[in-house]
């Protein structure tokens, strides 16, 4: 059991807003909300008044990953086994709880350098979410999606993940590394029946806190598609092709964003019953598809 129920909510810093707002309005389909900053992009998908939210800044990084739990008594839990595993937290001023548009909440960084916010009590925002293309994303309870994270030391990640803050192991990807190396594994964690709502990826390369991608789920796959076709027209960067990942059997394509790290738009994701599920480790990442451009 976790006292963690979802993925929350992102926030990132940007260098280009406008393009920005081109990606995430006519490319993506998000829809647009209303916030406390008004130079802010804040990007819906569900009556969350924002599941990301980006802001201006003088380099391209994330701000914050927002990891929500049911209440006050789950906050104070939370925060009393982060910092009995000796990582300082503190906590939101009211100013900074009301600039998230939550009740309360606190800041550490997590294992990788990832800049992690745990919070409780989110406005809603209850206007018709007005998506662009009409798009319907599957979010709500399941969460914004899925982030995945670089970290150094993924053994010390993965045990602070699973052991402090109590995510679920939804079993891990051997990634194909010479004999000589020892195995290196991408490793898949949940926290309610989303198959994952985070994975760690060792990672030399990517300086934390980066983020590798984040994703969100679509309704259809038609949705997927034409987001894809709005992606190629524009003439954007497709990261990786259509594909059906192994694990969660999502059918999802990668848009590289203008913050540089992807985007994965996704459609069917499986979801998990914890009294009959295994962490399993997939030998493919793709059933078919997913040819990646790295350049
Ligand atoms: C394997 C997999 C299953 C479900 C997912 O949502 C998901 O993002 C992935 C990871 C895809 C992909 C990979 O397998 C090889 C290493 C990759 C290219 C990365 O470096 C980031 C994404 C990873
Ligand atoms: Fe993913």
């Amino acid at each position: 059991m976790t006292d963690i129920k979802a993925l929350g909510y992102v926030r990132v810093r940007a260098t280009d807003m406008p393009k920005w707002k081109e990606f995430a309005g006519e490319v993506i389909g998000f829809a647009f909300g209303d916030g406390p900053a008004d130079e802010a992009l804040y990007l819906r998908i569900d009556e969350r008044p924002a599941r990301l939210v980006v802001l201006p800044g003088d380099t391209d990084r994330v701000e914050a990953v927002g990891w929500e739990v049911g209440d006050g008594q789950a906050l104070a839990r939370v925060r009393e086994s982060v910092e009995s595993a000796g990582v300082a937290t503190k906590p939101l001023s009211q100013e900074e709880a009301d600039l998230r548009r939550v009740e309360a909440g606190f800041t550490f960084n997590a294992p990788g350098g990832t800049p992690t916010e745990i919070f409780h009590g989110s406005a809603l925002d209850h206007s018709p979410l007005a998506t662009p293309y009409g798009n319907r994303f599957v979010a709500g309870e399941l969460g914004l999606g899925h982030v995945v994270v670089p970290v150094d030391d993924l053994d010390g990640a993965f045990s602070f993940y699973d052991e402090t803050l109590g995510f679920h192991n939804r079993g891990a990807f051997r990634l194909p590394t010479p004999p000589e190396t020892g195995p290196v594994r991408l490793r898949f964690m949940g926290v309610n029946p989303r198959h994952h709502s985070l994975a760690i990826l060792p990672s030399a390369e990517l300086k934390s806190p980066a983020l590798v991608h984040i994703m969100v789920e679509c309704e259809t796959l038609d949705e997927v598609g034409r987001a894809l076709d709005r992606l190629t027209a524009k003439g954007y960067h497709v990261s990786s092709t259509l594909g059906r990942h192994t694990n969660d059997k999502m059918v999802s394509f990668y848009a590289r964003t203008p913050g540089g790290w992807d985007l994965e738009v996704g459609c069917e994701g499986m979801l998990v019953d914890d009294d009959h599920y295994s962490a399993e480790e997939i030998t493919a990442d793709s059933y078919w598809g997913h040819q990646w451009d790295f350049s």
